[in-house]
Parts: structure tokens; C-alpha cells; sequence
């Protein structure tokens, strides 16, 4: 247990840490800081931390967790205003989606006897602020962390047990593969998403299309809904990285156009043959950034208590729904759910305990 943890911008992810600790009795004292009065009042009303202030410098005394939460532009700005006020052996750690910048000026600032290791946990949403904060945001999420060669096994510990204790699954790498991964899988999907929804912007008419978009468009653009100010920051510190990815993409993108302009149905065909083999690998039991699920499709007739009925006979069979997504409702109709399940036990069991009530149930 963290005696003291104090968590600087109690945001979405730094809002959702203190719940997280706070709900799983983690820490013994949480501290928010913030410089938005607003996510300091909701903080303390949901009682994500124990008490707040507005001065960084003061909250850090005697703690031996701090966690920086504010977007990776203001982390070392941050650092800077509280690293001679930290106690001896306090570690201070961040969540930032961008690790090479910030962790080597950030070890650079840290006072002997003090420690800096890099963390960024995978989850979130295209939400910001404490009003968007989840308690069981972490649960069952990868979390990453950058230490260097050079730090201490002890500061490693502390932010390993730190994500293990919100119910995240720590991996470790360099700020360097870091950076890489998220590049290809994180960064330029965001830029991808928002040049998609500035595409429609620039056709004529263009936005009258959109009540049109299916589940495509929908799919594909969601993350371009999040917080322009935390993606700039994030562009501007990982630029290298994401320019080198950015320009395989184009890379592609232009090889598919060729494609079609050329009438070349074969290597259309291949391209796509092989993004769906490859999008197939993410496995139907894996939900965005989080581990592996156990699916099942659930038909629901349209009354009233469809849902509450499924969770009641689950529960009581002890079995816990690690996700839950209406997939298609259709009024007078029904339609279905998919329900996820953290084990392939837990899976078959819920396959069984649904089917003996009545229910049409597909295994995914
Ligand atoms: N939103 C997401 O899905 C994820 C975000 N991250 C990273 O987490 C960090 C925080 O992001 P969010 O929680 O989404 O942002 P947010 O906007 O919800 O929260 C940031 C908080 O920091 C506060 N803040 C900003 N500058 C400050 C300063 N100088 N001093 C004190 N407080 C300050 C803001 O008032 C706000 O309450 C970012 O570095 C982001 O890259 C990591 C994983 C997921
Ligand atoms: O909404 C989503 O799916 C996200 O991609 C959230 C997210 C945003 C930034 C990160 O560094 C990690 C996760």
C-alpha cells in the first residue's frame, strides 16, 4: 500500500487513477493537484482523492508517489516547479502518451535520490477531464513503462505495482520501441481519423454526408472527437517517429490509388486480401487496447429487463462480464448484445447458463 500517492491533473486518466486507488484502497492519502478549480471540485466530489491544492510544490512533501497526469507539453514545466520540494527516495512517474522526449529531460531535472520512470497506460476515450473519469478505466489494460537501464529496480517497482494495482498488465520497454509502437498503432490513426472527418469538411456539401456515415465512418473517425490540445502536444514531442510512420503510410495510400487509376484488379485485391487477414489477427477477443476476451452474442427479444435478465443469471453463476456492447437494436424487432468474458471458462459456462434459459446464443 502507497502511503502518500499525489496525482498532478486530475484529469481523465489522473481522475481515473485516483478512483482506481481509491475504490481498490490502494493508498493510504491521495493528493489531487490541478489548475482548473473544476476538476479539483469534481475530484474531491466523486472522492477520487482524499484532498486537493493548487500548489504542486506543497503537495509533494513527503510523498513517495507523485504522478504527473497533465498532457506531455506541461510535464517537465510541471517537474520543474515541484523536484526540489520532493522528499529523499520519491519516485515520480507520468502517463503520458509520449515517452522518449519527456523521460530524458525529465531524468535529467530528477534531485539525487529521487526517480523518474516513464508510464503510459492504453486506455482512455476521446472524453478529457475528471468528468470523464472511470475507475475500471485500467482493468485489464496494458500499461507501459520506459524505465532507463540506470534506474533503480526499487523506482521500477513502485510504478509496476502502482499499474498492477489498478488492475492493469504491465509491459516494459526503451522510450525508444515505445514510441515506435504507439506512432503505428496510436498517432497517426488519430491523424488518419481527423483527415478523414477535414476530407468531408473540404468537399462541397461535404458534411450534409455525414447522418449518411455508417459504421464504417463511425469506426474509423471516432478518436478524431478527442482533445485537440493533448494531441498536439503528443504530435510535437513524438514527431520523428510519427513523420517516419506518416510517410510509410502515404507509402501505401499512394500504392492503392495506383492501383485503381491503373485498373490493376489483382493488386487491389491483394492489398485488401491482405489488410483483412492481418485486421482478422486482432482477435475478436481483443477490445481496442485491452487484453483478451472471450465473446458471445446474445439475441435479445425487445422487452423490457432483457438485459438486467442476462446480467441477474450470470451473477448469480458468479460469472463477471468483462464488456458489454448493444450490437443492433431494431424496435418491436430485439436485437443482440455481445457480452466479453476475461476467460474461455467463463465464456463456455455463460454459453451454457444462457442457452438453458432460452436464449439464442453465439460463441464469437
Ligand atoms: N485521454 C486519453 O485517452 C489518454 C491520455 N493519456 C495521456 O494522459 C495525459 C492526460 O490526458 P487526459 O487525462 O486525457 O487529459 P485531461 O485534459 O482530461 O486532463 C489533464 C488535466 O491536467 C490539468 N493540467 C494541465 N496543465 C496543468 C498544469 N500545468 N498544472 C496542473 N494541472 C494541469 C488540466 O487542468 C486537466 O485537469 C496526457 O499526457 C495524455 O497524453 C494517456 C492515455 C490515454
Ligand atoms: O479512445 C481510444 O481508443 C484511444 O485511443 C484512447 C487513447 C488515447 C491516447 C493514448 O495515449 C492511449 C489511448
Amino acid at each position: 500500500m502507497f502511503d502518500r500517492v499525489v496525482i498532478i491533473g486530475v484529469g481523465l486518466i489522473g481522475g481515473s487513477l485516483g478512483l482506481a486507488l481509491r475504490r481498490r484502497s490502494l493508498a493510504r492519502r491521495v493528493v489531487g493537484v490541478d489548475k482548473n478549480p473544476e476538476n479539483l471540485r469534481l475530484a474531491m466530489e466523486s472522492g477520487a482523492v482524499h484532498e486537493t491544492t493548487c500548489d504542486p510544490a506543497g503537495a509533494v512533501r513527503g510523498s513517495e508517489l507523485v504522478v504527473i497526469a497533465t498532457p506531455v507539453g506541461e510535464t517537465t514545466s510541471v517537474l520543474k516547479q515541484l523536484r526540489n520540494y520532493l522528499s529523499f527516495g520519491a519516485v515520480v512517474t507520468d502517463v503520458g502518451s509520449t515517452k522518449v522526449e519527456v523521460c530524458t529531460r525529465a531524468a535529467e531535472m530528477m534531485p539525487p535520490g529521487t526517480w523518474f520512470v516513464g508510464g503510459h497506460p492504453m486506455a482512455g476515450s476521446e472524453y478529457s477531464g475528471m468528468a470523464g473519469a472511470d475507475p475500471y478505466l485500467f482493468e485489464n489494460a496494458f500499461y507501459i513503462i520506459t524505465p532507463f537501464p540506470d534506474t533503480p529496480a526499487r523506482a521500477v517497482e513502485r510504478v509496476k505495482l502502482l499499474a498492477a494495482g489498478v488492475g492493469a498488465r504491465v509491459v516494459q520497454m526503451t522510450p525508444e520501441q515505445h514510441d515506435r509502437a504507439v506512432a503505428a498503432v496510436s498517432h497517426v490513426p488519430h491523424l488518419v481519423a481527423a483527415a478523414l472527418v477535414n476530407t468531408l469538411v473540404e468537399m462541397p456539401g461535404g458534411e450534409d454526408f455525414l447522418p449518411l456515415g455508417a459504421g464504417g465512418f463511425r469506426d474509423t473517425t471516432r478518436v478524431a472527437a478527442g482533445n485537440p490540445l493533448m494531441w498536439r502536444d503528443i504530435f510535437l514531442s513524438n514527431r520523428g517517429a510519427v513523420i517516419e510512420v506518416l510517410a510509410c503510410f502515404r507509402r501505401e495510400l499512394e500504392r492503392l490509388e495506383r492501383a485503381i487509376s491503373d485498373r490493376r484488379e489483382e493488386e487491389i485485391l491483394t492489398l485488401l486480401e491482405q489488410a483483412s487477414r492481418v485486421r482478422k489477427k486482432i482477435p475478436a477477443r481483443m477490445r481496442g487496447y485491452l487484453g483478451s476476451m472471450f465473446e458471445i452474442v446474445v439475441g435479445i427479444p425487445d422487452r423490457p429487463g432483457m438485459i438486467a435478465g442476462i446480467a441477474g443469471l450470470l451473477g448469480e453463476a458468479g460469472i463477471n462480464i468483462s464488456d458489454i456492447e448493444i450490437l443492433r437494436v431494431r424496435e418491436g424487432e430485439g436485437g443482440s448484445i455481445r457480452l466479453a468474458f476475461a476467460t474461455a471458462a467463463g465464456q463456455e459456462e455463460a454459453v451454457r447458463i444462457l442457452r438453458q434459459a432460452g436464449y439464442q446464443v453465439v460463441k464469437r
